[in-house]
């Protein structure tokens, strides 16, 4: 400093310019040594470049798997940078839930990208609002009007029908033509939405006329707005999420794109409360989450419209997701295995059935009976987990994590496909193997044997529904038929990018094993 100080006053416009850069490289040093130990704490950093991070090293569309090759290296807990972002990386179940449970006053709020924000009108929504009032207000409302046990079990007629219809649009398609193999996913898909919309509308809908959009349209495009291109859009990728400073910059396709989608979600799902407002004025009650909510009267119509689409979205999609792939593995030609296990797992899911039900078709009293069935259901949640990684939180009090010191600010991501296929906690995590939930490690009652769920106080509040659901469906299709994949397609286990779905839905050949009277 002293050096400085004596070469300005040489005085000359020269001397001011190398004081200048003296300045500048010593201000550069002093920043670098404070970041090194500020960071010096910090989980192990991923190399990347100047500006941009790590950006270019999550070209492909699936970062979980990324991220869990990044965690043989760099440990269960890294951080990266995005652009702009430091991002911590979880990929042990361990940190997961020290995160999520322990530390949750610290690292508690969502950090949502543009895409999910705009759909979800700022978090609007209960699944990624903070924590405060209007979490706690709406998540009583879910639980009382559809997700907790009383309102389950209201529901229960309704799952029932669900599960006789996809049985008997299944058994007419086989008996029509036994060689073709059967497109699990259709039947699936249109009983499981009936059942969603049934619940969070009090009724099925088969059309409705939507103003804004000028005229009558189908359940199949209900499905497609509210569903299928909502689904799509979340996951876009808007580079002004990288580079905050720069979102002054127009990005006009993303723009147009989450605009209409958005548009059209709102415009369809008003025009259903609509009709449903309609009719209960008309003096018509029924047990559904929206009579729920329009009868507490507490939320303006935007929160009702968002919290709805959010209850009918929730329900139609990870269900399917988790069901299709269990019926896959179950369904995996066993004579096309290198080894003779997949025969035994079958016959041994088919064999415990057969000695717990007997002649009685199974039901959901059935359940806490069938062992083996909740490890399949288990088993197939871990390898193809329909949440592979959880909308990133936000640190908003500097913390520990694994021992690692996490500043404030930072985003911290939880990467459920890489605490699932963890080495260190599973054997062999790539094998579908459902009797590694049978080794007495875990209790059968544990709805929360992995993390696919998440954890502590924001864990899934749907676990109940999508357990009784699935397991009740892979029992019945067990009990009534055996399955078979088509030749070549035991391979096909790619799915479709953050969301999980089987890319290649699921085409079985089914034979019945047991005849059941036609209704
Ligand atoms: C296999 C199917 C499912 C999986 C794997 C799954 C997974 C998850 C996960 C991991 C979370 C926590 C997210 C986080 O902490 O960031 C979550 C939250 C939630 N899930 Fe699920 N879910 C499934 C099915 C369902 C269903 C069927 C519903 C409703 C019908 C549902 C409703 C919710 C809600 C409302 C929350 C937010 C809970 C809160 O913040 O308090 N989920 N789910």
């Amino acid at each position: 400093m002293e050096a400085l100080l004596a070469t300005l006053q040489e005085g000359g416009w020269g001397a001011v310019a190398a004081a200048a850069a003296t300045v500048v490289v010593l201000a550069a040093i002093i920043g670098v040594r404070s970041w090194q130990k500020e960071r010096a704490n910090m989980p192990p950093v991923v190399p990347g470049l100047p500006l941009i991070g790590n950006l270019y090293q999550l070209k492909e569309k699936k970062p979980h798997k990324t991220f869990a090759k990044w965690s043989e290296i760099y440990g269960p807990i890294y951080t990266i940078r995005i652009g702009d972002s430091f991002v911590v990386v979880v990929n042990s179940t361990e940190v997961a839930k020290e995160a999520m449970v322990a530390k949750f006053s610290s690292i508690s709020n969502r950090k949502l990208p543009q895409a999910f924000s705009r759909l979800s009108h700022d978090k609007m929504i209960l699944a990624v609002c903070d924590n405060g009032d209007y979490y706690k207000m709406v998540k009583h409302f879910v639980m009382v009007g559809m997700l907790g046990s009383s309102a389950q079990r209201q529901f229960r007629d309704t799952r029932n029908k669900m599960m006789d219809n996809m049985l008997s649009t299944i058994r007419k398609l086989v008996i029509k033509d036994p060689q073709v193999p059967q497109n699990f996913r259709e039947v699936f898909r249109d009983e499981l939405f009936r059942l969603s919309l049934t619940q969070s509308l009090g009724e099925d809908v088969s059309s409705i006329y939507v103003e804004e959009l000028g005229r009558e349209i189908s359940k199949d495009e209900i499905y497609q707005i509210i569903v299928v291109d909502m689904m799509k859009c979340v996951t876009e990728v808007d580079w002004r999420d990288f580079f905050p400073y720069l979102s002054w910059v127009p990005n006009k396709k993303f723009d147009a794109k989450v605009a209409t989608t958005e548009y059209r979600r709102t415009s369809v799902i008003r025009a259903l409360i609509n009709q449903r407002k309609e009719r209960i004025a008309c003096g018509e009650a029924r047990a559904s989450y929206l009579d729920l909510l329009l009868a507490e009267n507490k939320l303006t119509n935007e929160q009702l419209t968002l919290l709805v689409w959010e209850s009918i979205i929730e329900s139609a999609d990870t269900t399917l997701v988790a069901t299709e792939w269990a019926m896959y593995e179950l369904a995996k030609d066993p004579e096309k295995q290198a080894s003779q296990d997949k025969l035994v797992l079958e016959a041994r899911l088919y064999q415990e059935i057969q000695e717990v039900c007997g002649e009685d078709t199974v039901s959901e009293d059935h359940l806490p009976r069938l062992p083996y069935l909740n490890a399949v259901f288990h088993e197939t949640l871990r390898l193809h987990s329909p949440v592979s990684l959880l909308p990133a939180r936000l640190v908003h009090e500097t913390t520990t994590l694994a021992g690692y010191q996490v500043q404030a600010g930072t985003q911290v991501v939880i990467n459920v496909y890489g605490c699932n296929m963890s080495k260190k906690e599973w054997d062999e995590p790539e094998e579908w193997r459902p009797e590694r939930f049978l080794d007495g490690r875990f209790e059968l009652a544990d709805m929360y044997k992995t993390i696919s769920f998440g954890a502590g106080k924001r864990i899934c509040a749907g676990t109940a529904q999508v357990t009784k659901i699935s397991c009740t469906a892979i029992a019945r299709f067990m009990q009534e038929f055996s399955w078979r994949l088509g030749e070549g397609d035991e391979g096909k286990v790619d799915s479709v990018h953050l969301m999980g779905y089987k890319l290649h839905p699921l085409y079985a050949y089914l034979s019945e094993r047991r005849k059941v009277a036609m209704n």
